[in-house]
C-alpha cells in the first residue's frame, strides 16, 4: 500500500475562503472588519515565521491586524497590560498570545486575562469547560483542523479506533476531546505510555503530538490506517514532523505531509475562529458558529 496524501493547503484555502466571506457580511453588518491580536514575546525564530504567517493570512482575509511586539524581557505585569487592553478594545475580536514564552514562564493565569468570547486559542479554563461539555464555544486551532481535514474525505469517525499520542492543553488533549465528540473510541497516549507501539497499533485514526520528531514508524501503525502528523520540526534536512512519513507510508491508508498538513489547517481555523469570536461579540447578528 501507498498511502494517499492528504493535502491541508487545499482545504485551508476552502476553509479561508469561506472565512472571507463571512468576514466581509459581519463586516457589510455591523461597520467594523473582525479584528485579530498577535501577541509575540521575544524573538523566538519559529514564533516569528508563524506570527507573520496568521497575519499576512489575516489580512488576506478580511481581517484586521493588530499585532503587539513585546521585549524578550518583559515581566508578567507588563504583557497583563497588553492583554486588558486588548480585552477592553471592542476592534480586536480575537487575541493569540503566542507560546511558548520566554524563558518557559507559565503562561496560565496571563491566558485567564482573555476574555473567553476572543479567545481565539480556546486556551482560557472558560473554552475548555465548554469544550469538555461540548457546548458552543472557541476551540483549538490546530485539534479542529484537523477534524475538518479528516471530514473532508469523509473519512468515518463514529465508531473509530482513534489514538492521540500527546496530552497537551494546546493539541493533544483537545484533540481527543473533539474525536470523543465525534464518536470514536479514543484512547490517550503521552510520555508514560507503556508499549507505545501496541497502543497505536489499535489505532483507525492515528494522531500525532509528542513533539518528538520521527516517533512514528511502521511498527507503529495499523495496515490501512490514517495517520494525521501535527508535529514540526526544523532540522538541516528541512521541516519533519513525528512521523517517519515514507516508511508509514507503506502501511497507512492516508497521511498528512509535513510541511502542507496540518500546519496550514491551524492557521485557517484561526482565522475561522476570529470571525465567530467577532459574531459572538455582537449579538444583534446572526452568529453562524464555526
Ligand atoms: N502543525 C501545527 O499547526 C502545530 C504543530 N505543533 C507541533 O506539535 C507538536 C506537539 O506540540 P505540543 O502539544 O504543543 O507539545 P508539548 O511538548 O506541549 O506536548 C507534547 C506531548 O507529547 C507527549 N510526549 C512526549 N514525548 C513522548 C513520547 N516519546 N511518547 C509519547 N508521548 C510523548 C508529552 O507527554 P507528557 O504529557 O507525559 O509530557 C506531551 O503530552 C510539536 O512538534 C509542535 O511544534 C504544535 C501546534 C500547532
Ligand atoms: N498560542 C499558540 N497557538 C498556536 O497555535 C501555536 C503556538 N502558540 N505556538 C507555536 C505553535 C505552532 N503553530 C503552527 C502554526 C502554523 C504552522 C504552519 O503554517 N506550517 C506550515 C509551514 C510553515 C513553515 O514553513 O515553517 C506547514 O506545516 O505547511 C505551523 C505551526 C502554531 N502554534
Amino acid at each position: 500500500m501507498t498511502a494517499e496524501l492528504m493535502d491541508g493547503r487545499v482545504v485551508a484555502k476552502s476553509v479561508r475562503a469561506e472565512t472571507a466571506r463571512r468576514a466581509t457580511a459581519f463586516r457589510e453588518r455591523t461597520g467594523t472588519a473582525p479584528g485579530l491580536a498577535t501577541v509575540l514575546v521575544g524573538e523566538d525564530p519559529a514564533s516569528k515565521v508563524y506570527v507573520a504567517n496568521k497575519r499576512k493570512s489575516a489580512t488576506a482575509a478580511g481581517i484586521a491586524d493588530f499585532h503587539r511586539q513585546l521585549p524578550e524581557t518583559s515581566g508578567e505585569e507588563e504583557i497583563a497590560e497588553v492583554l486588558e487592553t486588548l480585552a477592553a478594545d471592542p476592534a480586536v475580536s480575537g487575541i493569540l498570545l503566542q507560546l511558548p514564552l520566554p524563558g518557559g514562564a507559565d503562561p496560565g493565569d496571563l491566558i485567564e486575562l482573555i476574555p473567553a468570547t476572543k479567545d481565539v486559542d480556546g486556551l482560557t479554563t472558560a473554552s475548555q469547560g465548554l469544550l469538555a461539555r461540548n457546548q458552543p464555544g472557541l476551540r483549538p486551532c490546530t485539534p479542529s483542523g484537523v477534524v475538518r481535514l479528516l471530514q473532508e474525505p469523509g473519512i468515518p469517525l463514529t465508531g473509530a479506533e482513534a489514538v492521540v499520542v500527546g496530552r497537551s492543553e494546546l493539541v493533544g488533549r483537545p484533540m481527543a476531546q473533539l474525536l470523543l465528540h465525534e464518536d470514536a473510541t479514543v484512547t490517550m497516549a503521552h510520555s508514560r505510555t507503556r508499549n507505545l507501539a501496541d497502543v497505536t497499533r489499535r489505532a483507525d485514526v492515528l494522531i500525532a503530538a509528542a513533539g518528538v520528531p520521527g516517533l512514528i514508524g511502521p511498527q507503529h501503525v495499523k495496515e490501512g490506517a490514517t495517520v494525521v502528523d501535527v508535529g514540526i520540526h526544523r532540522t538541516a534536512a528541512g521541516l519533519v514532523g513525528d512521523v517517519r512519513t515514507t516508511e508509514v507510508a507503506g502501511r497507512a491508508s492516508r497521511l498528512t505531509p509535513v510541511p502542507g498538513g496540518v500546519g496550514p489547517m491551524t492557521i485557517a481555523m484561526l482565522l475561522a475562529n476570529t470571525v465567530t469570536a467577532a459574531e459572538m461579540q455582537y449579538p444583534d447578528s446572526t452568529a453562524e458558529g464555526r
